[in-house]
């Protein structure tokens, strides 16, 4: 049985349930402070990183995975430290790694060589999901990886990932480069890894779409931080853009909205209406009620403005 100091043990208590958990990790560039980041994604979950060009969500993979060094803080997969030139062989066989570049090295490989390779090396090695797989995604394996076109290659990594049966799937983009029919099979296929055990996404992504069909919790990168964690139903059902107005008392103007629970902007927008945002609906709608203050107009944000909103607050 392994041996474990007090210290470990309360690492490893403190992160039981997060597949990935970051603390304090910061990593100084000449021109960019990756960090520091706080991120626990929950095993059984999928956790999306959204946020702009260039916010540092590939950097916080390759942090991840050990391909460059933390200088400050600790990273845990699957409850193992990572980093510090620590042996990872045994947890890398455990997850699997989708990066947003596709490997130029392995161009000359065909795909089938590159399987037999890979399936040597993980011991949940699923062949014939595998090729079911390559069947749904209508892939031809005997074809040299530098030869398939971009969504083909895309599509022959993600069923080279998904059959090794991984706790842990770290994907950076995942659907780059799919055309919209195998983007619907993608989501699909992830749907049905999550459903098939104790299974755990971490991925980043552009596509709002993905984020709702697929996520549980959405990390919002901006700026190399992780400004926020959300749940995801959560977050989408309390930011509402209301209309208030114009109430018994005549129009209402910024100022009586002023103290509205979870006000975020405000704004007259004519005929005695006020436009406001709120991230507090639901208390919002009470506060209006108990003031009489009607509420004429009412629509949930949606998720790219619910992130523009938050990225401005944390500014
Ligand atoms: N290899 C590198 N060497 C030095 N700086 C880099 C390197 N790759 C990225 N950067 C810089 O690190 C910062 C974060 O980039 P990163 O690629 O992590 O962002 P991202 O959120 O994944 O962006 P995108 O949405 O465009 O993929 C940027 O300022 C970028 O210019």
């Amino acid at each position: 049985m392994r041996e474990m100091n007090t210290e470990a043990r309360a690492a490893e208590r403190e992160t039981a349930g997060a597949a990935v958990w970051l603390h304090g990790a910061v990593q100084l560039r000449k021109a960019f402070r990756l960090g520091p980041l706080n991120l626990e994604a929950p095993v059984g979950c999928v956790t999306a990183i959204v946020g702009p060009n260039g916010s540092g969500k590939s950097s916080t993979f390759r942090l991840l995975l050990g391909l460059t060094a933390a200088d400050e803080g600790e990273i845990r997969l699957l409850g193992e430290r990572v980093g510090d030139g620590l042996d990872d062989t045994e947890l890398k066989r455990r997850m699997a790694y989708v990066p947003e570049e596709d490997s130029k090295i392995e161009a000359s490989l065909r795909g089938t060589s590159q399987a037999e390779f890979v399936s040597a090396w993980y011991p949940a090695w699923n062949q014939g999901e595998f090729e079911r797989l390559l069947r749904e995604f209508e892939v031809e394996p005997s074809k040299r990886l530098g030869k398939m076109s971009k969504g083909m290659r895309r599509k022959f990594e993600l069923a080279l990932a998904l059959a090794r049966e991984p706790e842990l799937l770290l994907l950076d983009e995942p659907s780059s480069g799919l055309d919209p029919l195998s983007w619907r099979k993608l989501v699909g296929e992830l749907h049905r890894y999550m459903e098939r055990g104790r299974h755990t996404i971490l991925m980043a992504t552009h596509i709002l779409d993905e984020v709702k069909r697929l996520a549980d919790y959405i990390a919002i990168m901006a700026d190399g931080r992780i400004i926020g964690v959300y749940e995801k139903d959560e977050l989408l059902s309390s930011w509402h853009r209301f209309y208030v107005g114009p109430g018994l008392g005549g129009a209402v103007s910024e100022g009586d909205v002023a103290d509205l629970p979870g006000l975020v902007r405000a704004e007259e927008s004519g005929g005695g209406t006020c436009r406001v945002v709120t991230s507090r609906a639901w208390e919002a709608e009470g506060w209006c009620r108990e003031r009489g203050l009607p509420i004429t107009g009412q629509r949930a944000l949606e998720l790219d403005e619910i992130m523009e909103q938050l990225i401005r607050q944390a500014r």
